[in-house]
């Protein structure tokens, strides 16, 4: 697995790419950097294939590519025609601006209407594209779709989806140049794709950043970012669920019911009283019923309970549509249970966990650690975060690595808030984002705790968690 692992995938929806772009920028890439990466690129494939071009350019950054491409094409010699069928004041992007400027002083014509050419570039609509396509790019497609040129699609056809591949009307193409990664939409077009290496550096796709904190915003009725509960707890472990707990409910979650032997005040959060596997006067599955919780954290110190409970858990879990997160002790009695978990959960092991799930002995191998969490990922059908200095992040066939953090963070606790985190974003939104926000996150905070306080305690991770979640739009 691990040697053909493209890192996130070898596809890349709209908002992983948009991930991908944010990490880049703040390694210090510019959007600028990039676009005239790609429109270079057009350019060049794009020169063998006639004398004249046509180029119709969109409002967006695929027009600011097409843009690009036609002055360098100009500066190749060819003939090149930009149809710009918008006002310039349309054009939101700073970079697509400037290099409509830049187009301009490059001997490229400017045209009003559709006119002939050897070959055609579609830099109309790109990742950004909303619905069937609108006049006057609907026009400009129909229209292309009728002449007899070779069609080059900048990115993906215009009018496609890039995330489903969906097209009641697209631009015909001959050939398609996509940026950085093949979108999904384009996976059974594959012959006619050249995949272009902006510039983006490798680390940007190996690494979380910024980027991966894009989650999808919040709902605005009341339990739809997430009804948890948190299971654990026991004599001997009492305060392991509650910062779970604690770290839900800042993380975002809208209620968190902690099912724990012994109560602590915490008025935000609300507690029923487990006694083994019976909560209150109910069965644990007609309590999680009754709260209509949709996800749940199980195992943070749990202690010798953990076996019980979370096979129950996961019976519930397999009956209704909720979302787990699997840490500690229930980590340790999951080879027995032997489930696998249909990919609606998140696994947060730290190596000694990992190598208990394995069954195999493991070392701190970078490569060790992620062919680890590939492989728990697969055996158990379940998203992985093994933590650690450096920690995995492995779903299905997607992986990256986080350095955030510190050794501030060994202290008792984190594990616990960390479970907690990735609970409340998965109300909210799929595993692998989840996970991956989550890492992130956690260490971010790991690291502006220990700066402004100089420890990373759990209860000073929980209050800045939701600053740095908060902080990309
Ligand atoms: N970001 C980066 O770092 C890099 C990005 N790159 C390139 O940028 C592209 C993404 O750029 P983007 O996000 O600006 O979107 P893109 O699709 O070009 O324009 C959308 C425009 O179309 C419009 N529109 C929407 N739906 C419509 C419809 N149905 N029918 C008609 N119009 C519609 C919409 O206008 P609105 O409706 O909002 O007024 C908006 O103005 C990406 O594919 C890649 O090629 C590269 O340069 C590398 C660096
Ligand atoms: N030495 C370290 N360097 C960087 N981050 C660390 C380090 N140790 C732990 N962390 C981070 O602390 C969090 C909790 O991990 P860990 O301490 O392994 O959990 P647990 O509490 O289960 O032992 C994770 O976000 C992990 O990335
Ligand atoms: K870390």
């Amino acid at each position: 697995m691990l040697n053909n692992a493209r890192f996130r995938g070898e596809f890349y929806d709209v908002r992983e790419m948009r991930a991908v772009e944010l990490n880049s920028a703040s390694l210090g890439f510019s959007e600028e950097l990039m676009m005239e990466n790609a429109g270079a690129w057009v350019a060049k494939v794009a020169r063998s294939k006639g004398e004249s071009f046509l180029i119709l350019v969109g409002k967006g950054g695929k027009g600011g590519d097409g843009l690009v491409a036609a002055r360098h094409l100009a500066l190749m010699g060819a003939e090149v025609m930009v149809l710009f069928p918008y006002k310039e004041c349309e054009i939101k992007k700073e970079t697509t601006k400037k290099n409509l400027e830049r187009a301009k002083m490059s001997g490229v014509r400017f045209v009003k209407e559709f006119t002939e050419a050897d070959v055609i570039i579609d830099a109309l609509l790109g990742t950004g594209v909303k619905g069937m396509p609108r006049s006057p790019a609907k026009e400009l497609i129909e229209q292309s779709n009728d002449f007899n040129a070779f069609k080059i699609a900048i990115d993906l056809p215009s009018g496609m989806d890039p995330d489903t591949g969906e097209c009641e009307l697209c631009f015909e193409a001959d050939l398609i140049v996509t940026m950085h990664a093949p979108k999904p939409g384009l996976k059974n077009l594959m012959d006619k794709v050249i995949v272009a290496e902006i510039g983006i550096p490798k680390r940007a796709d190996q690494y979380l950043g910024p980027g991966d904190l894009l989650l999808r915003p919040r709902g605005i009725r009341k339990g739809s970012n997430g009804r948890v509960a948190v299971i654990g707890g026991s004599k001997r472990y009492q305060g392991a669920p509650w910062i779970s707990a604690l770290a839900a409910f800042r993380a975002g979650a809208d209620l968190v019911y902690v099912y724990t032997p012994t109560r602590m005040d915490f008025p935000e959060l609300i507690w029923r009283k487990r006694t083994g596997t019976r909560v209150e006067e109910m069965s644990l599955k007609e309590a999680l019923e009754k709260d209509r919780i949709n996800v749940i954290v199980v195992g943070p110190g749990l202690a010798e309970e953990a076996l019980e409970i979370t096979k129950e858990v996961l019976e519930y879990a397999k009956e209704k549509d909720v979302s787990l997160v699997l840490d500690a002790d229930s980590l340790k009695v999951l080879p027995e249970i032997g489930e696998k978990l249909g990919w609606k959960a998140v696994l947060t092991p730290h190596l000694g966990e990992a190598s208990k799930l394995l069954g195999r002995s493991l070392t701190d191998s970078p490569k060790e650690r992620m062919e680890a969490a590939f492989d728990i990922s697969d055996s158990f059908e379940a998203c992985v975060i093994l933590k650690g200095p450096i920690d995995v992040v492995a779903c299905k066939d997607k992986l990256v690595l986080n350095t955030t953090g510190n050794e501030y963070m060994t202290v008792g606790g984190t594990g616990d808030a960390l479970s907690g985190v990735v609970g409340a974003l998965l109300g909210r939104d799929e595993p692998w984002w989840a996970a991956k926000a989550t890492t992130y996150a956690v260490g971010k905070s790991g690291e502006i705790c220990v700066e402004e306080r100089g420890h990373a305690s759990p209860t000073c991770l929980i209050e800045t968690v939701p600053k740095v979640l908060h902080s990309v739009k």
